[in-house]
């Protein structure tokens, strides 16, 4: 499939009139071909019209019909074949199993998307009939389902150029709620996201649906993503990146005349407890796979393990030493742009020259462009409690261990801590009365809570919440990974004695569509 630098906006390619960029191959600095073209003002209005135009049919479409859609997008990323892996490796420095694998995730989240769609009690069907004869007053007919909120703007992440982009997550989510979706492309994989652009374009054609069900734009600046946020038609936004940029998107949703939700995954530090048994017990183990996960991806996960809270003495001493001798021996790697690892090296920096922290290890030299040393630095209790800014994400390979003197000082850490999307413990069964104590309070801090895991690699699955209290995210009430996403995207709306014949079809007596629906507050299929 050619690549020709233009936006999809419904049914037409257009190029972009304000402005020009190329995107960078961020591990040899050169810029890539084509050149694509940024939109204005005119694009967003026309694929915001496009999209408010397509919404009432859309959000009606049967769930056969929409779940087919949804695996018809799958297919299509799919039939692209390896031109997508390998214009995303050289968009993104990613490699290429991991870009594979990606890819898996962004197919296989579309599916699972398309059977909640088809399973149905998504729409939380509720009936409770008529009750003419109460006393002292009758009830009416009064009946519940949920419909889909509206257009959607979706902000892809640089960080994952498949699964949290055009087609990722959010996109897919808000398909599968009825929203059309139009797509703010990440400035550092433009191709990547022509690409899988043109599969949902296909695929809306296919499968009949109206051409305002997905756009996709361009731009190079901020502003057409101001433009898209405040454009009336579209009721949600769904965001990953950084935290100045999610607050941006919030302060322009919240400013229109009709504030819109807006769902920003932002800035998470995902502690990690050492706990004392456990350190006891496997410190070298445990040393080594923290640098695994650290390192993964160059660190570009929003679910690194940025801190680790340890209580003082010899096993944490066998830990550092297990630490510091494979982070010395972790190859730099290519980040995924210029300004992410200008980023980096500057958090870095400011970590290095803070007087309360101690360096314990750089990885090895870098030997090209935008690449990463992993760095492992060392701070007290009492210095992390004193200094807010010891808690500002470093996005990549950089962590800091703090030091405890007791299990209760790591709880008096975690009090102090910012919403973070995890926390993880690292136990043995000696821990359960402290981790039962620490419990609590990591339940009010983070949207995941992990034991003997690490928090990088996210399942998409029914059960998964990736989010959290601020700033992790900008609603701890919801998740952008895992099925519940759907909520997101999806309000109630009550009928009372409105005529049968009016009524949805998910409302009608009899279940024509073989929901579960709660009837008089009983849940099953009737
Ligand atoms: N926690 C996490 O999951 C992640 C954190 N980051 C952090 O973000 C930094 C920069 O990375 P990046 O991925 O570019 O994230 P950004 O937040 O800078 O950008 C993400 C998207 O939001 C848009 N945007 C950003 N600010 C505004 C604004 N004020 N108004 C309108 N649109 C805006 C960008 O558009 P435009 O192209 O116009 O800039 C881009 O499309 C990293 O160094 C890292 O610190 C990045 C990825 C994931
Ligand atoms: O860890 C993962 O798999 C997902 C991470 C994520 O959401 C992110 O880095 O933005």
């Amino acid at each position: 499939m050619t690549i020709t630098g233009e936006m999809l906006i419904g049914a037409t390619a257009h190029r972009g009139s304000q402005g020009e960029f190329r995107a960078v191959d961020p591990a040899t600095g050169e810029a890539l071909d084509p050149v694509f073209g940024g939109g204005g003002a005119a694009d967003v209005e026309r694929a915001c019209a496009l999209a408010w135009a397509a919404f009432d049919s859309f959000r009606e479409t049967g769930l056969e019909q929409r779940a087919a859609f949804l695996e018809t997008v799958a297919q299509n990323i799919l039939d692209i074949g390896d031109d997508l892996i390998t214009r995303a490796m050289a968009e993104s420095g990613l490699p290429r199993a991991r870009l594979e694998g990606e890819r898996g995730r962004t197919v296989g989240q579309l599916r699972l998307f398309a059977q909640v769609v088809r399973e149905g009690s998504w729409v939380e069907a509720r009936i409770d009939p008529a009750l003419p004869a109460r006393t002292p007053l009758p009830r009416a007919d009064i009946r519940q389902r949920h419909i889909a909120l509206g257009p959607v703007a979706v902000f892809g992440a640089s960080n994952f150029p498949l699964a949290f982009s055009v087609a990722g997550g959010d996109t897919a989510s808000a398909f599968a709620a009825g929203c059309p979706v139009v797509v703010k492309g990440h400035g550092a994989h433009p191709g990547t996201s022509e690409l899988v652009g043109r599969a949902i374009q296909a695929a809306v054609a296919s499968c009949g649906l109206p051409e305002g069900v997905f756009s996709l734009l361009f731009g190079t600046g901020n502003e057409i993503g101001t433009a898209l946020v405040a454009d009336p038609r579209i009721k949600a936004v769904g965001f990953t990146g950084s935290r100045r940029g999610g607050l941006a998107l919030m302060e322009v949703a919240a400013k229109r005349p009709e504030p819109i939700p807006v769902y920003a995954e932002m800035s998470s530090i995902n502690p990690v407890f050492l706990m004392p048994a456990a350190l006891a017990s496997r410190a070298e183990a445990l040393g080594k796979a923290f640098v695994a996960s650290l390192t993964m991806g160059a660190g570009q996960f929003c679910t690194n393990p940025g801190i680790l809270l340890v209580v003082d003495g010899p096993d944490l001493d066998r830990f550092v030493a297990a630490a510091t001798e494979a982070l010395g021996g972790s190859a730099a790697s290519t980040m995924l742009t210029p300004g992410i690892h200008a980023a980096f090296d500057s958090g870095v920096a400011k970590l290095a020259g803070s007087g309360a922290v101690t360096m314990l290890a750089r990885g090895l030299a870098c030997s090209g462009p935008n690449q990463a040393q992993a760095a492992f630095f060392t701070t007290t209790a009492e210095a992390f409690l004193a200094d807010p800014e010891l808690q500002e994400e470093v996005f990549g390979a950089a962590s800091l261990l703090i030091r405890c003197p007791d299990v209760a000082a790591m709880t008096a850490v975690a009090e102090k801590l910012e919403g973070q999307l995890t926390a993880t413990l690292q136990m043995d069964a000696a821990d359960r009365a402290a981790v039962a104590g620490l419990i609590p309070t990591l339940e009010r801090k983070a949207g995941r809570i992990l034991a003997n895991g690490w928090p990088t690699g996210v399942e998409v699955c029914h059960a998964m919440v990736h989010g959290g209290p601020f700033p992790a995210t900008s609603d701890p009430r919801s998740t952008s990974v895992g099925t519940l996403a759907i909520r997101r995207f999806l309000r109630p709306v009550c009928y009372q004695d409105i005529p049968a014949d009016l009524l949805p079809e998910s409302l009608r007596d009899g279940n024509p569509l073989g929901l579960w629906r709660r009837v008089d507050g009983e849940l099953g299929r009737g």
